[in-house]
């Protein structure tokens, strides 16, 4: 899926928008996952359309539920899971870590393949995991997609020990469906710290939402099994989502106000408040939704340990590329496991504008540096597309690879981009 290159635009003049945002890609995954395993119907109101949610649903669908096209939202009926059935993920790590515990209650074959780097995405730890738990799954020893899942239709679950240190996503796949599990599971974490915490803290508050008793400790989760309730989903607004909009007040000394900002959320991109904040902006949040305001004066690095919110790297580290002092961002290892390299991503095209971004070994140095334009390359991953506007808003001629591909998570980005920057 490519697309022409894009001209990132540079702002004319201090943003001044207001920006609804989409709804999560987190929880529209988690919800869809959890309608399919429920035992009555589902409504997911306001869910994301994008190319990862809407490849969860075309699996489920292809295993067996129902989703139908409501006015804007899912409604889902619970089927029997069955194969034979064939699941493209994409590149979306929600689906493939999230759809082969699902597939394993299946009765049938269930063959799972995805983009070519998904295949380089870890996987390993979750086939392993759940040949334990005492599913069938033929991957030709590779430890990676593509594999064939052979479903009996039940999986006896119980104790597993899993390193998730490469992904928090082995751990939450094998908590969602392990309600349906006979003896449901016990997933204990052995390695390096796993990351974005968040993500697991979302995984057990939707899971509990739906009906299913679930005990935490420190790198220890336990769900009992029992029966999943059909129930309605309200999905958030993406607030990862909201990083490059939010980011463009501080980088051009405005203001974006995003609605519907939840006050109480489980996900990562709520932090985006502190991690502005400690760049200079003025944060606030009230009735309207969240307010970012820049001062129009610069800003400031930011010093921070992402680790539990990796997600935002790739925008936080273009802001900072235009900050007006030096920026550390740690903790970050596993981002070389996502869409792409994101670490090698980011060095080499901030680097190729004139940058100078460093790579640690856990993370990203960066020291501004007036930049020029040129072509910046996007590796299929949405966040770099999204990393390259906020660099455009202050660098002219920045071409940007792909941008489709954007559309992993916000097919409508370069529209809703230039309505933010179009005059009030
Ligand atoms: O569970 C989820 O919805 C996600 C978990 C995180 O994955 P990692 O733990 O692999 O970083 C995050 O980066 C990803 O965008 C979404
Ligand atoms: C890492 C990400 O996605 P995925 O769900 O594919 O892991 C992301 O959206 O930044």
């Amino acid at each position: 899926m490519s697309s022409p290159h894009w001209l990132a635009p540079v702002a004319p003049a201090p943003v001044d928008a207001t920006v609804t945002l989409p709804g999560s890609k987190s929880m529209t995954n988690r919800a869809l996952v959890l309608a399919a395993l429920a035992g009555g119907p589902s409504r997911l109101v306001r869910p994301l359309r994008s190319r990862d949610t809407d490849l969860m649903a075309a699996a489920l669908r292809a295993l067996g539920t129902e989703i139908a096209e409501d006015g804007g939202d899912w409604r889902v009926v619970t089927g029997e899971l069955r194969g034979p059935a064939r699941a493209d993920t994409g590149l979306a790590g929600t689906v493939m870590r999230f759809l082969p515990p699902v597939a394993a209650l299946a009765s049938g074959e269930v063959a799972i393949d995805g983009d070519p780097r998904a295949r380089e995405r870890p996987m390993g730890p979750i086939i392993t995991a759940l040949r334990a738990l005492g599913a069938e799954i033929d991957d030709g020893g590779r430890g990676a997609l593509p594999f064939t899942v052979r479903g009996t239709g039940a999986v006896q679950g119980g104790r597993v020990t899993i390193d998730a240190s490469g992904s928090s996503q082995l751990v939450s796949g094998l908590l969602l469906a392990a309600p349906r599990f006979d003896k449901g599971v016990e997933v204990r974490h052995e390695g390096p710290p796993v990351p974005s915490a968040p993500h697991l803290a979302m995984t057990v508050h939707m899971l509990r939402e739906a009906g299913a008793s679930v005990e935490t400790d420190r790198d220890l989760w336990r769900v009992a099994p029992g029966p999943l309730r059909g129930r309605e989903w309200a999905i958030e607004p993406d607030l990862s989502n909201a990083a490059q909009f939010l980011g463009a007040a501080l980088v051009t000394g405005g203001r974006v106000t995003v609605p519907g900002w939840p006050a109480e959320t489980t996900q990562p991109g709520d932090a985006l408040r502190g991690l502005l904040a400690a760049m200079g902006a003025e944060v606030s949040l009230g009735p309207d939704g969240l307010t970012v305001r820049g001062s129009g004066g610069g800003f400031s690095g930011l010093d921070a340990d992402l680790h539990e919110v990796g997600e935002l790297t790739p925008v936080l580290a273009a802001i900072a590329a235009l900050a007006d002092s030096p920026s550390r961002l740690t903790g970050i290892a596993h981002l070389r496991g996502h869409e792409t390299d994101r670490l090698a991503a980011l060095v080499t095209e901030i680097n190729g504008l004139g940058g100078d971004v460093r790579e640690l070994p856990d993370g990203l140095e960066i020291r501004p540096r007036p930049l020029r334009g040129g072509v910046f390359r996007t590796y299929d991953d949405h966040r770099m597309v999204m990393a390259a506007a906020v660099l455009g808003l202050a660098v002219p001629g920045i071409e940007v690879e792909n941008p489709g591909t954007v559309g992993k998570t916000l097919p409508n980005f370069t529209e809703s981009w230039a309505s933010m920057l179009a005059p009030a």
